[in-house]
């Protein structure tokens, strides 16, 4: 038992997924997921802004396997601050199947980042969503991603699509390969072609070190229908953007469950009818081996792609 107690209203991961109609392409990567603790095992950090069910490394590989992806990209959440252990365990555990992005503080020693390497780690994260973090100063992260490029590692950044003009000059300046997770959170109830995300395709256009995940339909929908009982066509809302990113950067884009879903306020989706949103943004077989296996290698498991 877990001595830590759930954010009031917090939604805990759906259990028994339906079994998706859509079959990902054989070597499909999940590229952004988590794990929480088990917290009496690997304790929530003091820092953090809600404290969640826990949803363990065996879940997370149970729900891969269910789901016919072949590996895991876990990505660290702010749950677990700048405390990589619970992580690093889950990739260490993997047989190989699964690679992380961490969080890291500029204390990190070369020695830890090594270790952090030899366990599976090729990036790291800048969160700048305000909810869930507080402030770091950029020169701090700007340090922290000229080391890590040494290492071949990439920067992960999370913000939302509002803030993005004033992160503009920063984020252009990171030396390294730069995965926006959930296409900086549009507002998908503003047109697909107005100003706000065309300031983000042209991020994409003018940097080709820039990547997106398509992921997190269920975080950014406004006017569902949600991922549930059956539901084929989800989030409708969301497929325009996500398709448009799609289409636009096939070779620079990654998908992700995003299980356990932190602080869904709404509804918590069914995992198989996630991925059965996949087809509807990612819309031939080519694209969708690109999306779902080729990039993911590409950027995770560089070793095992030839040529
Ligand atoms: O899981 C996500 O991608 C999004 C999150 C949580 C998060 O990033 C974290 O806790 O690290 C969110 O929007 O609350």
């Amino acid at each position: 038992m877990s001595e830590f107690t759930k954010t009031p209203g917090w939604l805990d991961w759906y259990a028994g997924p339906s079994q998706p109609r859509f079959q990902v392409p054989e070597g499909a990567v999940d590229a952004h997921c988590h794990v929480f603790g088990p917290g009496a095992e690997f304790p929530y950090a003091p820092e953090r802004k809600y404290t969640p069910c826990d949803a363990s490394k065996a879940q997370l590989y149970a729900l891969r396997d269910h789901l016919g992806f072949a590996r895991n990209v876990v990505v660290q959440a702010t749950c677990h601050g700048a405390d990589n252990r619970a992580m690093v365990d889950a990739l260490v555990h993997s047989g190989g199947k699964a690679r992380g992005v961490a969080t890291v503080r500029r204390s990190v020693t070369d020695e830890e980042l090594q270790a952090m390497h030899d366990a599976g780690v090729r990036g790291v994260r800048f969160n700048f969503v305000k909810r869930l973090v507080d402030f770091t100063p950029k020169d701090e992260l700007l340090e922290i991603a000229g080391r890590i490029a040494k290492l071949g590692w990439h920067v992960v950044i999370y913000f939302e699509a509002v803030d993005l003009p004033e992160l503009w000059d920063f984020f252009t300046a990171l030396p390294t390969t730069v995965v926006v997770d959930h296409m900086g959170r549009p507002d998908v109830s503003k047109p697909v072609d107005g100003p706000e995300f065309e300031l983000f395709l042209k991020f994409m256009r003018e940097h080709p070190n820039v990547w997106s995940k398509v992921s997190c339909p269920e975080r950014l929908s406004v006017a569902g229908p949600k991922a549930l009982d059956g539901e084929q066509a989800a989030y409708r809302d969301v497929v325009p953007f996500a398709r448009k990113v799609v289409e636009e950067f096939p070779d620079r884009v990654l998908w992700g469950t995003d299980w356990p879903h932190p602080n869904l306020k709404d509804h918590m989706p069914d995992d198989g009818l996630l991925v059965d949103f996949i087809p509807h943004i990612a819309t031939t077989p080519e694209l969708q081996r690109q999306l779902l296996v080729d990039n993911p290698m590409r950027l995770y498991w560089p070793e095992e792609v030839k040529g």
